[in-house]
């Protein structure tokens, strides 16, 4: 069987940024490579300043790479049909705040090309999923920032896009805000549509991403399946179900005659996204 074609596909990717004061320019994107299968959640995270706009706006086509690759569906960023199936939640969207939510999701609608009868449905459907049925005819000027966050990520889905592009979507929104568009990136799951998002909020992304990049000062440190990264290498864990006492006992005995082994806990043996984001960029920092 053929491998599918990656949803995204960055190839040794390079982005320098001139800068007025030094001569040399600035490194933002040092040869990062992300491969996203189609239907994956993939969170990239790092601190402020690494690069992670900057990997979304080459792989947008939205800046030029200085060397690498990008593609999207197997088109490459470069080319504006690599753009037809993708919907974007910039970090900052702006939004016309004398428009309603629907007229917003109704303009963009209509930049899209979408018209009549089909897009008046697709935005009754989207305000439904963002939640935003009730406030659809109040001026976005109105809207607090997890509802801004919402229309948002409704003008994202409104082409219907394979690949959702997420730049910090729980930036500035409380945590009731946060869960509510995480249960979105849920849906959107379970829809199948392939989720490509940047955030600080470690936490959030463990909960919502298959697949986890660390970058840092622009270089990818630590790449793979969520639950791979997180697994603690040299040990190992055994869940019973309806074990007695006796049998727990002896299972302890068994490990205390063993000459190596050793009964750390009994528990699920996993460290958290963020102890494994801290160590990444703190074994960065000392280099
Ligand atoms: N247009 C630009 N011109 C010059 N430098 C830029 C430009 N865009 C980004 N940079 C620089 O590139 C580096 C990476 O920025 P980028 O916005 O990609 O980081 P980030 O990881 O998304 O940060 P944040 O979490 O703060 O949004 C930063 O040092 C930033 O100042």
């Amino acid at each position: 069987m053929t491998e599918p074609t990656p949803a995204v596909e960055i190839r040794h990717l390079v982005k320098d940024f001139k800068t007025s004061f030094k001569r040399k320019p600035l490194r933002a994107v040092d040869d990062v490579s992300i491969r996203i299968m189609p239907g994956e959640v993939y969170g990239l995270i790092g601190p402020n300043g690494s690069g992670k706009s900057t990997t979304m706006k080459a792989l947008l086509g939205l800046v030029a790479p200085t060397s690498g690759q990008c593609a999207i569906f197997g088109k490459d960023s470069l080319k504006v049909d690599s753009r037809n199936e993708v919907g974007f939640l910039p970090e900052n969207p702006y939004f016309y705040k004398h428009l309603s939510g629907e007229e917003t999701l109704n303009f963009y609608g209509k930049l899209c090309g979408i018209k009549g009868a089909k897009l008046r449905d697709r935005v009754k459907e989207l305000l439904a999923l963002v939640d935003l049925e009730g406030a659809s005819h109040r001026r976005i000027g109105g809207y607090s920032k997890g509802m801004l966050q919402r229309i948002g990520l409704a003008q994202a889905m409104i082409q219907e896009p394979r690949l959702v592009i997420l730049d910090e979507p729980t930036a500035g929104v409380d945590p009731v805000g946060s869960r509510e568009i995480r249960d979105l990136i849920f849906k959107l799951r379970e829809q199948g549509i392939t989720v490509f998002l940047c955030s600080h909020l470690l936490e959030q992304v463990q909960e919502v991403c298959d697949h986890v990049g660390i970058i840092f000062r622009g270089k990818m440190v630590k790449e793979g399946k969520l639950d791979d990264l997180i697994a603690i290498e040299d040990q190992t864990e055994l869940v019973m179900k309806n074990a007695s006492p006796d049998l727990i006992a002896e299972i302890q005995a068994m490990i205390g005659r063993d000459d190596q082994a050793e009964l750390i806990r009994m528990g699920k043996p996993r460290t958290t996204l963020e102890r494994l984001f801290l160590r990444e960029t703190q074994k960065q920092e000392s280099k």
